[in-house]
């Protein structure tokens, strides 16, 4: 029988029975067995952060420094094992989620500097012989609740800004994949983190997500997940006058222009829409593509979709790794069955694919007659399905790509100075990406969207201090 991986709770690891975590590679593999909190072992663990914060918000910048730095560390010496971990549970190519834990790395090594440049304003008042101050504090207890798509870097985005300035932290991960998460709560607890400081309540979100939720002691929430589930963390939080963060769907879109370099615009959308089995909040599924080099490109496109090697997420050759379970796989198959209805065209993919192993296999899918108007075009899909949709010039692909109620990453090829600075500009999605996939971003910048794709301050980054610290104003008389 394999170990329990249990909760983490006021420093003890608690839990006596767990559920098993398979392989979506390989479903009868069973990746580990992890316990699942209840909501009376939230309340305990909220209870423990809400203990730790006086001490850890007053504690050293150094302590917290070393602590992340060590985190980082540990987790860059062993990227292998855990990218394999991580590759393992949630089904993304052994090099993206090698990948992804070296991108965790980064983010905890970037906020371990951020300690040491907290820095605040000194401001003259308008009170002659009156000095001001602005600074920053830190919140309180920190509620995490993250999806499956990216088990160690979101949990990794959270969990590092929220410690470093000085919160203490209640973090549920997905209950599809909580392997990632222990791991990263295991190295800081070894690292050195007090006991209470960080809390794992791994779990349903039914149950674990919602006494977060119904608690009066998380003073914010930073969560990623689907838009329905946003929305009930936004209803609960202003009822409870709590601080929230929302990072939900996306339909991105990525322009295509007639200058474009062919090979760079057929690399960049298959990238953009199907790399990471298209489970990105940031993937692009409305190719947008103007008149003259429409053919071509889809002739090129749906080639190279074709050949995209799908299969066990470990094996050496995949490109693209499983569909996370059967859920999504029946979402993912219930859209391409919407498209053709609809009118669009399967010109590649779409079919299940067996491999040596038993898995959720799909073949990426490539729809050529899109509309805007199609749910394919209108609603997120979460999985390898992406629409060509024909427009005649830039100006009717530029109000195509803005036609959403999404905004968060949008992206253009082309070699034109011109349409990509006006893109840039006129785009209305958080992040712009010109000649590179609307997917995959840096860890040291903002991330985060506008429209219905996003709500709150942006993630990451020095940017992150706005969500994880509060503004404080200090008058001071000279006397
Ligand atoms: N933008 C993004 O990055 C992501 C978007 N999505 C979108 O969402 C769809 C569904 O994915 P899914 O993972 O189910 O997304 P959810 O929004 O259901 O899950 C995200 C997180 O919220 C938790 N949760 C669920 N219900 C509650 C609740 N009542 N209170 C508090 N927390 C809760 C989940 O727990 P549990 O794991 O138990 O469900 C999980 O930890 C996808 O197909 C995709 O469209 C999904 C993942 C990431
Ligand atoms: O594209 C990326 O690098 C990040 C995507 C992401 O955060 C998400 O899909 O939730």
């Amino acid at each position: 029988m394999a170990e329990l991986h249990k909760n983490l709770i006021d420093g003890e690891w608690v839990g006596t029975e767990g559920v098993e975590n398979i392989n979506p590679s390989n479903i009868t593999e069973i990746v580990g067995i992890y316990a699942r909190a209840t909501a009376d072992e939230t309340q305990r663990a909220i209870a423990a952060a809400k203990a730790a914060f006086p001490a850890w918000s007053r504690s050293g910048i150094l302590e917290r420094h070393a602590i992340l730095s060590r985190t980082s560390q540990e987790m860059l010496a062993r990227k292998a094992e855990l990218g394999e971990l991580l590759s393992r549970e949630e089904g993304k190519t052994l090099p993206e989620g090698i990948g992804e834990v070296t991108r965790a790395a980064q983010i905890f090594d970037f906020f371990a500097g951020e300690v040491l440049r907290l820095a605040g304003e000194t401001l003259p008042s308008v009170r002659p012989g009156v000095g001001v101050e602005v600074t920053r504090e830190p919140i309180g207890v920190i509620g995490i609740i993250t999806p499956w798509n990216f088990p160690i870097a979101i949990p990794a985005w959270k969990i590092a800004p929220a410690l470093a300035y000085g919160n203490t932290v209640v973090i549920k991960p997905a209950d599809l994949v909580p392997g990632s998460a222990w791991a990263i709560v295991d190295i800081l607890v070894r690292a050195g983190l007090p006991k209470g400081v960080l809390n794992l309540v791994m779990g349903k979100g039914s149950v674990v997500g919602q006494a977060m939720l119904d608690s009066k002691d998380v003073a914010a929430i930073s969560f990623t997940g689907s838009v329905g589930t946003g929305k009930r963390v936004a209803a609960a939080s202003v009822e409870h006058n709590r601080k929230f963060q929302l990072e939900m769907g996306g339909k991105n879109p990525t322009i295509v222009l007639d200058d474009a370099d062919l090979n760079v615009a057929v690399e960049t959308v298959a990238q953009s829409a199907f790399f990471s089995t298209g489970q990105r909040c940031t993937a692009s599924s409305r190719v947008i593509v103007t008149h003259g080099i429409h053919d071509r490109f889809v002739d090129a496109l749906a080639e190279r979709v074709r050949n995209l090697r799908v299969g066990h997420a470990l094996g050496k050759d995949t490109e693209i790794g499983p569909v996370v379970d059967p859920s999504q796989l029946r979402q993912d198959t219930d859209y391409i069955e919407f498209g053709k209805a609809e009118g669009a065209r399967l010109v590649a993919g779409g079919e299940r694919v067996k491999a040596d192993t038993e898995g959720y296999f799909l073949q990426p899918a490539l729809f050529t007659e899109a509309t805007n108007q199609m749910r394919i075009s209108r609603e997120e899909i979460f999985g390898p399905v992406a629409g060509v949709i024909r427009v005649k010039d830039y100006e009717e692909a530029l109000a195509t790509a803005n036609d959403t109620e999404f905004g968060l990453s949008a992206g253009i090829v082309t070699t034109s100075l011109k349409y990509a600075t006006h893109f840039k500009r006129n785009a209305e999605a958080g992040m712009v990406m010109v000649n590179v996939p609307t997917a995959g971003v840096d860890f040291h910048v903002p991330f985060g969207g506008r429209k219905g794709s996003s709500y709150g301050p942006r993630e990451q980054g020095k940017y992150a201090a706005e969500f994880f610290s509060v503004v404080k104003t200090a008058y001071t008389a000279a006397g």
